[in-house]
């Protein structure tokens, strides 16, 4: 393949830089995920998303070291899991991400699910600023919060969230909540960007795609990268490893950003965090 392109830089509200487009390895195989991340790297991804709950945080390591790269070169993800939302669990899950992972830090760690009808996630957070202080992690966040977590949060805690991964691609537009996070100076990640491959065969973002003459998944990933939000496309293909990154050389205009956003049916495709509260 052609060189790497460049990927750009989000700044987060810390002042921390994160690659706005990585590899989310969620449903990879953990006997799968050292090659795919080690194919993400060696294709010029600089940033990966894992969590506890998907169980290959070993493996995701494992690539990191066998690709030759130094551990500043690459930003890493991980996730605190829906059973570790007492204070004392919290710091533990995280110290035992570290050392799955066998790193000295992480980059960003997110409270996976709010899980507001199973513990306080108020506690949890105070947990996640204690990680913060201790310097083991360099930026915190949430994922699956809506607006009512988040404003629990600012109420009866201290530092506010640098991201919050949520469900967006174009059947979920979530221009509320992403509008929420950004006047409070929170980055939105966009999970399941192009919703599984539910929205490729979409007859708008097909069209887009034949007259830009690139591929369906490449459209939505531009129309979320046009919007400002952090994308990290999984995929154990190496082709579409390869062509999710090529991003970076085509433009959407404004009506096709416009035509995308309007396909917004507020369907998800995962749980609703108002009433996800599984412990796996
Ligand atoms: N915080 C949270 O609660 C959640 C976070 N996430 C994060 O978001 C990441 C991405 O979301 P995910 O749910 O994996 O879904 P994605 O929207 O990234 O879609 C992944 C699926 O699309 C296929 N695919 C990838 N690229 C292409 C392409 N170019 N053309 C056609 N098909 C393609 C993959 O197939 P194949 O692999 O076979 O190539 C796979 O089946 C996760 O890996 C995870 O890191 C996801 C869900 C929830
Ligand atoms: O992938 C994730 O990060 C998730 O949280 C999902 O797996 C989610 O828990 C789910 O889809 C459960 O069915």
């Amino acid at each position: 393949m052609t060189s790497a392109p460049t990927i750009p830089d989000i700044t987060l509200n810390n002042g921390v830089a994160i690659p706005q487009l990585g590899f989310g390895v969620f449903q990879i195989d953990p006997k799968d995920t050292e090659a795919a991340v080690l194919a993400a790297l060696e294709t010029g991804y600089r940033h990966i998303d894992t969590a506890e709950m998907y169980g290959n945080e070993k493996e995701v390591g494992r690539a990191l070291r066998a690709s030759g790269l130094d551990r500043s070169d690459v930003f890493v993800t991980s996730k605190l899991n829906n059973g570790y939302h007492a204070y004392g669990d919290a710091l533990a899950a995280f110290s035992r991400s570290l050392g799955d992972l066998a790193m000295e830090y992480l980059d960003l760690f997110l409270v996976h699910w709010p899980m507001p009808a199973v513990g306080d996630y108020t506690e949890t957070w105070r947990a996640m600023e204690e990680i913060y202080r201790s310097g083991r992690v360099k930026a915190i966040g949430v994922s699956n919060f809506q607006i009512g977590h988040l404003d629990r949060l600012f109420q009866e805690t201290s530092v506010v969230p640098a991201v919050n991964q949520i469900e967006v691609h174009p059947y979920l537009a979530q221009d509320e909540l992403r509008a929420f996070g950004a006047d409070h100076g929170i980055a939105t990640e966009a999970w399941s960007p192009i919703a599984q491959g539910k929205v490729l065969d979409n007859a708008v973002i097909k069209a887009i795609a034949t007259r830009v003459e690139r591929t369906p998944a490449q459209v939505t990933l531009r129309w979320h990268i046009q919007r400002g939000d952090i994308v990290f496309p999984k995929s154990v293909t190496r082709s579409r490893v390869e062509e999710n990154i090529r991003l970076f050389d085509f433009e959407l205009t404004r009506d096709d950003m416009a035509q995308i956003t309007a396909l917004d049916r507020g369907e998800r495709i995962g749980p609703d965090p108002d009433t996800f509260n599984w412990v796996p």
